[in-house]
């Protein structure tokens, strides 16, 4: 038994002459909430699409639960539930009247709509026509449709587009509550780094199709190294005086100076050091670097 929801292997895919997917390896564990990152055009959407086998994988490189998907295809796409750009609403239907023509379409019991817009706390504009709906809204619509055939594999492109803060929250939260209490295992696509940072247990990073990095998200931060900032008085002279006295900066602005980390001592005689000097130092604390940085770091690499 496999204990990957989706695995990828060495996963290939080109439009025409232009390589899209490159030697791509997924592996994404039951029950995750898999951030997949990277920048426009990176080839996420593409992924997510040969992953639902709206494009045709090679065989032997997409497997669903330990399923090749391309021999198990009905088999597969039934444990899936996915939304893939805009969700397909009918505008003129309330929320509620959209999830009951799903049910009948699926040969699923009607009571299933109101299970599910209490899922995605949709239950008070149940009878609302959904052209009325926030853009949130509509999204969580989207995932409510998606989720009708109760699904164990959810595939999220990009659900926060567009949302505002509020939008966003809902969203992390039902993407939380649906791994914790109702076990679904979550790919969500973003370009939105410290948005994935919140919610993800796993993090896929590509650009041009090719994956830069795969891990937890503790993973994910060992690989960062964390900076000491200094407010400090006289940035310019006292920069200077660190660099001739052998440190590395690694960036300045005209408040603080950003040095790599090292220890809690080394920092303390860094800080009697310029104090020794003359300099007034307002505040001195160890940064992480954010997932935002990490990102661009790895993507400059690239
Ligand atoms: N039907 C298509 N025919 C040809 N090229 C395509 C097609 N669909 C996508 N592409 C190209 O594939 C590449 C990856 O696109 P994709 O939509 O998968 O990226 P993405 O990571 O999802 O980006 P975005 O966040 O902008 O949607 C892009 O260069 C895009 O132009």
């Amino acid at each position: 038994m496999s204990n990957f929801a989706i695995e990828t292997v060495g996963l290939n895919f080109n439009f025409g002459n232009q390589t899209i997917v490159k030697d791509l390896s997924l592996q994404v564990p039951k029950g995750s909430i898999y951030g997949f990152l990277g920048p426009n055009g990176a080839g996420k959407t593409t992924t997510i699409k040969i992953l639902l086998n709206l494009l045709k994988s090679p065989v032997d490189q997409v497997f669903i639960f330990g399923k090749e998907i391309n021999s198990n295809r009905i088999a597969t796409l039934k444990r899936i539930g996915a939304l893939v750009e805009q969700p397909a609403i009918y505008g003129h239907l309330s929320g509620k009247e959209n999830l009951i023509n799903r049910c009948i379409l699926l040969g699923i019991k009607k009571a299933k709509a109101d299970e599910m817009l209490a899922l995605v706390g949709l239950t008070d504009a149940a009878n609302k026509k959904s052209n009325k709906y926030s853009l949130g809204m509509k999204q969580r619509l989207g995932i409510a449709l998606a989720l009708v055939s109760d699904p164990e594999l959810l595939l999220l492109d990009e659900p926060t587009n567009g949302l505002d803060p509020n939008g966003i929250i809902e969203i992390r939260n039902l993407m939380i509550e649906l791994t914790a209490k109702h076990n679904k295992t979550i790919l969500v696509s973003s370009h939105l780094l410290a948005e994935i940072e919140r919610t993800a247990t796993h993090v896929g990073i590509i650009n041009k199709g090719q994956l830069l990095f795969q891990g937890t998200i503790d993973e994910l931060h060992l690989l960062s190294k964390p900076l000491l900032e200094i407010e400090v008085d006289q940035v310019e002279n006292a920069s200077a005086f660190l660099t001739n006295s052998g440190f590395e900066i690694v960036s300045k602005t005209d408040k603080k100076i950003t040095l790599p980390f090292s220890s809690a001592e080394d920092s303390g005689k860094l800080n009697t050091l310029l104090i020794q000097n003359g300099f007034t130092i307002y505040s001195l604390y160890k940064q992480r670097k954010d997932l935002e940085n990490l990102f661009l770091d790895i993507t400059k690499n690239n």
